[in-house]
């Protein structure tokens, strides 16, 4: 398959753009080509009517687009189509002479191009792989599409999710090289149209780095409830250096500097947290929102948490975080994640495992997006980030007056603020002995009783905690307890390290593209995947994205990536003579616990012993670094 693939793309230089994308999706169609090559599925009338009415909003804001483009594309006899998110078409316009031949591969309204129904496909795989696609002539994987060439660009909710595709296809003798970059501008405009409409009722801060850029369909734009953010365009979470997961529901303040507040209908200048300068301007609106956190008895609650702790907030609702938003685990692990929710919704505690970065947090917000309790509020705690003296009044809350330099409100605690949800204790394994006990309590009363007051107060929770340490062997060494380690693990997940994922080389090519390289128009060498694909990856996920992050801010536009553009340590000597073999595929004889400790002892290297330095760099907590420093020596 490889070699039937690489050389039609190297015997059209115009289809060098994405043949990791190509590649990928006939390897997933090979798998199942039996099922392919029967005739194209067509809704019934009825279906395509209730289809239409569910989509209305979509086509709404498409409607003008699409009709411009129709415009735009008919010179090349070319047609435009929109599709839903599962890769039906909703609707088609342009010249009629093409939408005739193109209804003999029955590409109209009402059909199915999903890349299972039909193979390769220009909308079937920008569903899948989430970026923009184009697929010309031979590369689509059944014969009677070949003759045509189409491009293909997703359309995003203000949450990221995909709510399908724009696509402008045409014969495929007449090929435009501009018509991906078509494709793309017009989904944009349609993703901000949308933007637009979901933005009555909140605030809205549009930025650039140009001021002259701010009405362009270049422009960010970020939908705030009360300073968070709730709503995003792909050019929002490009300029931020964000990924969807990390951006919403958060507060603006970690992501640019607090001066976006003096913004206006006057543009004013402002720093980013990567420190890009930027212009912005902010329209403010009057009307309710509808993602605040509703905590329990807000009344008596301090209004505003510790920022000390570093913790998001709560988040809620259908709209906190909806499931699409947050990666997937890996391929390997998605029939266990389906156990784990399903125990997880029956009640039982669930303790995830893993090394650093290896996504426990990601897991169990998806726990959370899928279990019964997706409404309610997702709590997360770093139990390593808490220092010791702050944490009994963090976690259990406190009376008002309770003690000097209290809020004279009192506190809710955070395990209050769980209640009806989900706590997620982080770091668990770097919880004090005297804190166990407390929360041991907790756990097997359910009620908790605030500092400062005798009254107890019942609590409702459902538990998962994570950590990256061995927590046998701190049993063992007596520093953490027994009794409450079994009422947290009544089910275990043990996550991989990045490096022993199945499907490595290809999620490095979507994870490059997902984090700019598809706007910048990078393209990764064969030999550069295959020497990514070839690293340890010690720090995991975080690792990756910091890697691929750096990777497109310093290419220049356009560039394709050849190993020695990687970064030294990502070059050899794993990579010299690598045959694509990723050490999933070698098989690792090194423990989780040895790659973590290997890698804190390389960061602290690197950073020449500055230990705040080093905390930044594997993105834990200052006090979880001496603590592990402690243990390590
Ligand atoms: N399956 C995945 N695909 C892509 N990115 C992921 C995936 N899982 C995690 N990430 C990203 O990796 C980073 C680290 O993830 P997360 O915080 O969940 O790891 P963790 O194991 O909880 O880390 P730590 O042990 O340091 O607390 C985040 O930026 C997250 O978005």
């Amino acid at each position: 398959m490889e070699s039937v693939q690489s050389q039609r793309i190297s015997g059209d230089p115009n289809a060098i753009h994405a043949p990791y994308l190509i590649q990928r999706s006939w390897e997933r169609c090979a798998r199942q080509s039996g099922d392919l090559h029967t005739d194209p599925i067509m809704l019934s009338g009825g279906d395509l009517k209730e289809r239409l009415v569910r989509h209305t909003a979509l086509l709404q804001a498409a409607r003008p687009e699409i009709e411009i483009l129709a415009g735009m594309v008919a010179s090349t006899d070319g047609i435009v189509l929109l599709t839903d998110d599962n890769g039906v078409i909703l609707q088609s316009l342009g010249d009629t002479g093409f939408l005739q031949r193109a209804e003999q591969v029955a590409l109209r309204p009402g059909v199915s191009w999903a890349e299972d129904h039909r193979g390769t496909n220009a909308i079937g795989t920008a569903l899948i792989e989430g970026t923009s696609v184009r697929v010309h002539g031979g590369e689509h994987f059944l014969q009677r599409n070949r003759i045509l060439s189409c491009h293909g660009a997703p359309v995003r909710s203000p949450q990221g999710d995909i709510l399908g595709v724009l696509d402008i296809s045409c014969d495929a003798g007449k090929l435009h090289a501009y018509a991906l970059k078509l494709a793309a501008m017009f989904a944009r405009q349609i993703t901000n149209r949308m933007l637009d409409q979901a933005g009555r009722g909140y605030d809205t801060l549009v930025f650039h780095r140009q001021a002259s850029s701010l009405d362009s369909i270049e422009r960010a734009q970020l939908l705030l409830n009360d300073g968070h953010i709730v709503g995003a365009n792909d050019a929002a979470i490009a300029m931020l250096g964000a990924t969807w997961q990390h951006l919403l529901n958060q507060p603006l303040d970690a992501w640019m500097h607090a001066d976006w507040r003096q913004a206006g209908n006057l543009p004013v200048s402002i720093d980013t947290s990567t420190g890009a300068a930027v212009v912005a301007r902010l329209h403010r609106k009057s009307a309710p929102s509808i993602a605040a956190p509703a905590r329990p008895d807000a009344s008596e609650a301090s209004g505003k948490r510790a920022d000390a702790l570093h913790t998001p907030p709560a988040t809620h609702g259908p709209d906190a975080q909806a499931p699409a938003m947050l990666p997937e685990p890996a391929p390997e692990l998605r029939g266990e994640f389906e156990r784990t929710l399903k125990a997880f919704d029956g009640g039982l505690a669930v303790l995830i495992q893993g090394p650093t970065g290896s996504g426990k947090e990601v897991y169990a917000r998806r726990l959370h997006a899928r279990c019964a309790r997706s409404g309610k509020p997702f709590v997360a705690i770093n139990c390593g980030a808490l220092p010791e003296s702050l944490i009994e009044a963090e976690l259990f809350g406190y009376a008002p007056g309770a003690y000097t330099g209290a809020n004279r409100h009192g506190s809710l605690g955070r395990l209050r603020e769980a209640h009806g949800g989900v706590l997620f204790l982080d770091e668990i394994g770097d919880m004090p002995l005297p804190l166990q006990t407390r929360l041991l309590r907790v756990l097997q009363e359910r009620e908790i009783r605030p500092l400062g007051s005798d009254k107890a107060v019942a609590v409702d929770f459902l538990l998962i905690s994570a950590t990256n340490q061995d927590l046998d062997s701190l049993l063992r060494q007596g520093q953490f307890r027994s009794d409450l380690f079994y009422r947290l693990q009544d089910q275990r997940v043990q996550l991989q390290p990045l490096a022993m994922r199945q499907d490595l080389p290809g999620f490095l090519c979507t994870e490059f593209n997902r984090l700019g390289a598809l706007e910048k128009s990078l393209t990764l060498s064969d030999d550069a995947c295959r020497s990514l694909a070839a690293y340890a990856w010690p720090g995991n996920y975080r690792e990756l994205q910091s890697v691929l992050r750096a990777l497109v801010i310093h290419s220049a536009a356009g560039s394709l990536l050849q190993v020695s553009d990687l970064p030294e340590h990502l070059q050899a000597p794993h990579a010299s003579g690598a045959t694509g073999e990723t050490p999933a595929m070698r098989g690792s004889h090194t423990s989780l616990r040895d790659i973590d400790e290997q890698h804190i002892r390389r960061t602290l290297h690197r950073s020449n012993g500055n230990i705040s330095e080093t905390a930044r760099l594997l993105g834990i907590h200052r006090s979880t670094l001496h603590r592990r420093l402690k243990r390590l020596s």
